[in-house]
């Protein structure tokens, strides 16, 4: 009885499509990680096995009888359930609905694990009810989470619609990649019947990509796999798949037996699409061996039930195979017939699969559109971060250039003042007289000279003084030159202090001193010269009061006189005064001048 209800289940289930139904298995297969609510997990469990191998109705009655514990449950649970209820949807004929509740599952989903197996299922059914660009936009998304899901059970179901969808697409060489991933995972798994599963979808991505002897492993490897999961639809359609393998080779003999031992395997199971596909396999080859008749009796029947149901590609098969075994019966007719309906099959189905791939090829370009405008983005940010860093170092630079300027500047400026310093003092030095800060003998005269030259160019008056301290060397011996020292000081203040700013002194010998007046006159000259002898206080040295004397030659500038001229007569005058007996003026005899010195 019960093995009765199964079978039922399994025809209903059948008439909606081959792929659909894999969907029910793959979600018997899943093993979540338990949660909490024991029992309600428990139940969860035994619904998902049952929504395989029982009626989609039923599983949808439990739920319905869980529904007050779900409504408390964990939200792990909850998507688990609507899983189900996803599936069951479509299986009944509301893909739509299907859809729909997967995208709110996709919200409600509390791990990646669990939206990583929404996007799986979401890709398989858009991909079987024609919604090509939202199944591949799922894909995606699902091969996203790749990164961030280690659970291997919902990375073996996304690689398996992967390998799945890339094979339906024909491109093999990314399908067997994707098929190697889902075998690998499903193996660590340890679940037979998800291993089951992905060995057959990597079966079917390899026809186009591995050899015999491959290929032939594959499919072994499946059939035992799927015969000790109990999985006996995948493990008749393992056995179709190993008969047209020996047909391929060219063992004909051995393909019918084995497709023999497929159709009943299918047949028992009550898979009316299956028992088309097998028949129509092995009318195939019946005609290709000259059975006319087998192939006659496998075919009857066979293009109507087709039509019916819509499938396509499995019609145009048909209808060839029935357009050969009329021309092999020479009925050149409905062979012609034959052919040209398969080949208006042929133009819709391939008008559909152009669909398919258009989608296909939209979908990849624009991703691949996305991936260059990211990372056009990111190079733009690149090189934005570039400029700002580079602008920085600008700025920095620059900071840095005018400091560097500013520092050069003012060590420049702090340069030029010390050396117009220094040559302000080495000019000094070598103009004054470092003891007295008197003019040195050769300035003396060099400034004497220009003072006579403005004077006369002025018509000014201008006298030149000479000044000699009297006994000084005496003075000296008696006090010592520290003393000696102290009094040629005194004297040239002295000399500043009384005849001004604009008379030019300097100190021309040891103890001899000279003026030059512009301006002056004789008389105001001897006047001053008498006021600077009064205002001569004796020197106060160790405690002594030392008193000392000049005595003074003068002279006053007469027409044409050279200061040379004027020095010579200065010099006459003053020895005079020295030989008078010292401490006096004496005024230079004009008469007496050599014309040489004039
Ligand atoms: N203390 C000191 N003595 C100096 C300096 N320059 C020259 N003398 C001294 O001045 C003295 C000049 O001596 P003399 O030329 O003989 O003349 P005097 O002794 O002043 O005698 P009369 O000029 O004839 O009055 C020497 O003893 C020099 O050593 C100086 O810078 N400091």
């Amino acid at each position: 009885m019960q093995a009765e209800s199964n079978a039922q289940g399994w025809r209903k289930i059948a008439v909606q499509s081959w792929q659909v139904m894999t969907l029910g298995l793959l979600l018997s297969v899943v093993s979540f990680p338990s949660l909490a609510a024991e029992s309600l997990e428990a139940e969860l469990t035994s619904l998902e096995a049952q929504s395989v191998t029982g009626d989609w109705q039923a599983t949808e009655e439990r739920l319905d009888a869980l529904a007050p514990q779900l409504a408390e449950a964990d939200p792990a649970l909850q998507v688990r359930a609507g899983l189900i209820r996803a599936r069951n949807a479509a299986i009944g004929g509301n893909e739509d609905r299907g859809l729909a509740m997967l995208e709110e599952l996709l919200e409600q989903a509390p791990t990646d694990a669990l939206r990583l197996d929404v996007h799986s299922l979401t890709a398989n059914l858009a991909m079987n009810i024609g919604r090509y660009a939202k199944a591949f936009e799922h894909l995606g998304h699902g091969l996203d989470l790749l990164d961030v899901v280690d659970d291997p059970a919902p990375r073996a179901r996304i690689y398996g619609h992967a390998a799945m969808i890339y094979t339906r697409m024909g491109e093999y060489e990314q399908a067997t990649r994707f098929g190697d991933q889902a075998v690998a995972m499903a193996r660590e798994t340890g679940n037979r019947r998800e291993l089951c599963v992905e060995l057959e979808r990597l079966s079917n991505a390899e026809t186009e990509t591995r050899g015999w002897i491959a290929r032939h492993a594959t499919i072994s490897d499946a059939e035992r796999t799927c015969e000790a999961a109990n999985d006996e639809l995948f493990g008749a359609a393992m056995i179709r798949k190993r008969g047209l393998l020996y047909r391929d080779r060219g063992e004909w003999a051995q393909a019918l037996v084995v497709l023999a031992q497929a159709r009943e395997a299918i047949g028992e199971l009550g898979f009316a699409r299956g028992m088309i596909v097998v028949d129509l396999d092995r009318a195939e080859m019946l005609i290709e061996m000259g059975e006319l008749e087998k192939a006659e009796g496998l075919l009857d029947g066979t293009i109507e039930t087709l039509e019916a149901r819509g499938d396509l590609m499995d019609l145009e098969r048909a209808l060839i195979a029935a357009a050969e075994l009329a021309e092999a019966r020479r009925d050149h007719e409905s062979a012609a017939q034959y052919y040209r309906r398969a080949r208006e099959i042929r133009i819709e189905w391939e008008e559909r699969e152009r669909d398919l791939r258009r989608t296909y090829l939209r979908t990849a370009f624009e991703t691949e559109i996305q991936r260059q405008e990211l990372e056009l983005l990111r190079e733009q940010a690149r090189v934005a971060d570039l400029e700002a860093t580079t602008q920085r170092q600008r700025r920095l630079f620059m900071g840095l250039g005018y400091a560097a300027t500013a520092v050069v500047s003012v060590m420049l400026f702090v340069l030029l003042m010390r050396s117009s310093r220094e040559r302000r003092h080495f000019r000094r030095l070598s103009e004054r007289d470092s003891l007295t800060g008197l003019l040195n003998h050769s300035h003396f005269f060099a400034c004497a000279q220009q003072a006579l030259d403005e004077a006369r160019a002025d018509e000014q008056g201008f006298v030149l003084v000479l000044a000699d301290i009297d006994h000084f060397k005496q003075f000296n011996d008696t006090h010592g030159h520290a003393a000696g020292d102290g009094a040629l000081r005194k004297v040239a203040a002295l000399f500043h202090r009384v005849f001004g700013e604009d008379a030019v002194i300097g100190r021309v010998g040891g103890e001899e001193f000279a003026l030059a007046l512009p301006a002056w006159n004789r008389e105001g000259t001897l006047a001053r010269i008498h006021r600077f002898r009064r205002k001569l206080e004796p020197l106060s040295y160790d405690g002594q009061r030392l008193q000392i004397t000049l005595s003074f030659g003068l002279v006053e500038a007469g027409e044409d006189l050279s200061v040379r001229a004027m020095h010579r007569l200065a010099d006459e005058a003053l020895y005079e005064a020295k030989g008078a007996g010292r401490d006096r003026v004496v005024e230079a005899d004009h008469e007496r001048l050599d014309p040489v010195d004039q």
